[in-house]
């Protein structure tokens, strides 16, 4: 017969934190939210790898590129760079979030001479940004040959359709340094000559960086940012089930600080195959998570098999419908309960914790409070990422608001690079995720400092200063539908309601 669970399976929607004595110790300023990464003999040694901040970037194409990486690693969290990409260019975006010096920036505006003023700008709504370089391939490393930037033209009496080379400022008008120049020594070249943007181009005069002169304020350190021992940012790289014995060599030649096997469905012998094949090859010095499990026994599994973390969550994402499509799931609050409970089982019969994340299904930022309360480490954010300035995707103008792209990893526009065969030749046929579009929010910076001053906040409430706190005395309770309707506003007329 059918195994039957008791519990119902609920999310975090349905869920409320009830605060406990807060004393006046108890400030947001005060907490910390520092988290456990990998596994470790906790009290007994230090975790190897932790963050500053609990939260990652999910493992997704529209999500986690080097971009996003450098920027979240600056707040103290962890990127995931894709793994649905050629290992070659999967490598290749760890390589370059390893090598990432401060103030120097890969340029992400780049055309090629043949391109028009027209081209520049549309390429300035996608990226937001009025400086164009000019490369003999139009690539960020090209040969440079000129600057657009807006002095160079006027929209009022020039037409769309002029060539770039006809009113950009040619490389022998402009001011460049080798590649090799410090950025204090950028910064004065910038002063000196009056100007707003320095190339940097190496001996065949291909362009390396830029350095602009607004960065200058934000070359300051930033208070929680995730280093390695030679002060490059941590990044981490998502890999599959298949070519691991070729991917793994690769993102570890290319630095990768921890990696990730991503699958919606962890329970399997793929996964153990693949986290053995690491421990064979590399003993302990790689770590990798695993996942997603939604229960005790998937949970068990991994931790045998050898997994660094745990990641939990089937369905549970925005662009998800894996649960519509193959009808296998669990409410991603029940999910995280259970498999806290047996982490926490499994670290007092082995000395062993073993950290897990929380993925996806983040609505409210209140949700990481609640999934940090219920046991979770860390959580892995999608949608959350997607929205910022950051993350690898297109901004658009839809219906007068600003919006960025989302796509699920199996949706058809992810999965176009090809990586799907049911154990062979056969393609799987149907979709397990949408493509979309999210509300756009600005620098990820801005957003992860108030999203996290939030659950500093709450953390207060529950007289919490450390995540481990929190999970030893949140009280929590399940709200009744009529209670929800209770926590919005209700019974008042909105003064900005689009009907008044
Ligand atoms: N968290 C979630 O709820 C979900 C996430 N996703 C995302 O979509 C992407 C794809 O996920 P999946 O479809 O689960 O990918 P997957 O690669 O883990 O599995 C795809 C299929 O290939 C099979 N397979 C795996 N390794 C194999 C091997 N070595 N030889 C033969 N067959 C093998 C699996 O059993 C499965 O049927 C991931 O990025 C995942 O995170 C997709 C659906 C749900
Ligand atoms: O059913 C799915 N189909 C997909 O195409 C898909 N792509 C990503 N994911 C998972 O969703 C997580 C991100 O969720 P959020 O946007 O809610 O943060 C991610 O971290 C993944 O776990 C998918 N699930
Ligand atoms: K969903």
């Amino acid at each position: 017969m059918a195994y039957y669970f008791s519990e119902p399976s609920r999310t975090f929607g349905e869920y409320l934190l009830v605060p406990g004595y807060s004393s006046s110790e108890c400030v947001p300023d005060r907490v910390s939210l520092k988290t456990p990464l990998v596994k470790y003999r906790k009290g007994q040694e230090e975790c190897p790898l932790s963050m500053n901040i609990p939260m990652v970037s999910a493992i997704m194409q529209s999500v986690s590129g080097e971009k996003l990486a450098i920027a979240l690693a600056k707040q103290g969290g962890i990127s995931f760079i894709y793994g649905s990409q050629s290992i070659q260019s999967e490598a290749d975006m760890v390589r370059r979030v390893k090598a990432y010096k401060k103030g120097f920036v890969t340029s992400d505006s780049n055309l090629p001479p043949e391109a028009t003023l027209g081209d520049v700008l549309d390429l300035k709504v996608r990226t937001g940004h009025s400086t164009v370089a000019i490369t003999d391939d139009g690539t960020a490393h090209g040969k440079l040959l000129g600057l657009v930037a807006s002095r160079d033209y006027r929209l009022s009496r020039m037409s769309p359709d002029l060539k770039v080379t006809e009113f950009m400022t040619p490389l022998e008008k402009l001011v460049t340094a080798p590649a090799t120049t410090s950025l204090h020594d950028c910064n004065d070249i910038i002063w000196d000559n009056k100007i707003n943007t320095l190339p940097l181009l190496d001996e065949q005069g291909h362009l390396q960086y830029m350095v602009f002169r607004k960065d200058y304020d934000s070359h300051k350190e930033n208070v929680n940012e995730l280093l390695d021992a030679n002060k490059s940012y941590v990044v981490g790289a998502g890999i599959n089930t298949r070519d691991y014995a070729e991917r793994v060599p690769a993102l570890v030649e290319a630095g990768v600080d921890v990696l990730c096997i991503d699958s919606s469905e962890g329970f399997s012998e793929w996964q153990s195959r693949t986290l053995s094949w690491i421990r064979e090859h590399y003993g302990d010095k790689v770590k990798v998570g695993a996942g997603n499990v939604v229960d005790r026994e998937g949970f068990l599994f991994l931790a045998k098999a050898g997994a660094d973390f745990v990641k939990i969550g089937i369905g549970g994402g925005s662009i998800c419908i894996t649960r519509e499509t193959k009808g296998i799931g669990r409410g991603q609050a029940t999910a995280v309960i259970e498999v806290a409970k047996a982490r926490d089982e499994y670290y007092e019969q082995t000395g062993i914790y073993i950290p897990i994340c929380s993925d996806g299904g983040i609505v409210h930022d209140y949700h990481i409070t609640l999934a940090l309360a219920m046991g979770a480490d860390f959580v892995m954010l999608g949608r959350y990422f997607a929205r910022f300035d950051e993350s690898p995707t297109n901004k658009l103008r839809v219906g007068g608001n600003y919006v960025k792209e989302y796509w699920g990893e199996g949706s058809n526009r992810a999965r176009n690079w090809q990586r799907y065969d049911l154990g062979g030749a056969q393609k799987l046929s149907f979709e397990e995720g949408v493509d979309s579009y999210v509300p756009y929010a600005g620098p990820l910076a801005d957003g992860v400092q108030t999203t996290l001053y939030k659950v500093r906040s709450t953390m207060c409430n529950c007289g919490a200063l450390s995540i481990e706190e929190l999970q030893q005395k949140a009280r929590l309770t399940v709200v009744s539908s009529t209670s929800i309707v209770e926590g919005g506003s209700h019974d008042v007329i909105l003064k900005n309601s689009p009907n008044n």
